[in-house]
């Protein structure tokens, strides 16, 4: 069976004494929660306090970007070694923001992700599509194209390291969730694509999040969902109890 991952993005939040106070009280009320993986991911600046905060815990920490080269001139990027050696064991991939603003493209996403694999570090690659796209009914094979090419040539054995998370981009920051119905539909479609490009093996054991508005009165229902294995959450991670009641979600 799949293990949840629940995961705050806390993406450009947080000074370096509000990561810390934020990152104290996850420990305090999850720290030892076992029911899911939990995974924070605060901006690079405060990897190395947070990761300070929650050693002993149970509680996971990862990056929010990572450059696919080992060291050299590349100013404001930070490579796998650099993450790792502040305790990180996940990176997230290809954020829909790294897309629009950063100039992130499948052909970079896939770079990175073989990066962050050869290092050890599990990535969360994210797929999503514009409101445009869904609504001309483009959606399935967007997300599609998005996952074979940010995956292409990766080893079955690889793609058991790998998590994906499907946050539509028209949800993100919204309030606007997908419907739980929907969000289901498009990860059995993401499982399906993995089936047919590597094995049922590896799709069956892949960890497919739902991210886009997601909060504690949405995620016992998401949860429920049988394709959907966890949450990428942004606004909602930024308070711990908002954050803990995800993490405690009662699916069913
Ligand atoms: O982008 C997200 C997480 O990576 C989702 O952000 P929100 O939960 O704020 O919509």
């Amino acid at each position: 069976m799949r293990k949840a991952l629940i995961a705050g993005n806390w993406k450009m939040n947080k000074t370096d004494p509000e990561a810390i106070e934020l990152a104290r009280a996850l420990v305090a009320e999850v720290g030892q929660y076992e029911a899911c993986d939990i995974l924070l991911c605060p901006p690079f600046t405060s990897l190395k306090s947070v990761g300070d905060v929650i050693r002993g815990s149970k509680i996971k920490l990862g990056a929010q970007t990572m450059h696919w080269e080992k060291s050299g001139a590349f100013t404001g990027m930070v490579c796998a070694d650099m993450l790792k050696s502040l305790g990180c064991t996940y990176v997230i991939i290809g954020h829909s923001e790294q897309r629009q603003f950063f100039g992130e493209t499948d052909e970079t996403v896939n770079k990175r992700t073989r990066a962050a694999l050869a290092n050890g570090l599990t990535p969360i690659v994210c797929v999503g599509e514009f409101l445009e796209q869904r609504e001309s009914g483009k959606h399935e094979q967007i997300v599609r194209d998005q996952v074979i090419q940010g995956l292409k040539g990766l080893t079955s054995d690889e793609m058991k390291q790998v998590a994906i998370a499907y946050e539509p981009v028209w949800a993100i920051g919204t309030g606007k969730t997908a419907s739980s119905q929907d969000a289901d539909d498009m990860h059995a479609c993401i499982r399906s694509t993995i089936e047919k490009v590597w094995n049922r093996d590896v799709a069956q054991g892949l960890v497919i999040q739902y991210g886009g508005s997601v909060k504690p009165d949405t995620i016992d229902e998401q949860m429920a969902m049988p394709n959907i294995d966890g949450a990428l959450v942004g606004g909602a991670a930024l308070q711990a109890d908002s954050f803990a009641r995800i993490v405690r979600f009662q699916a069913g």
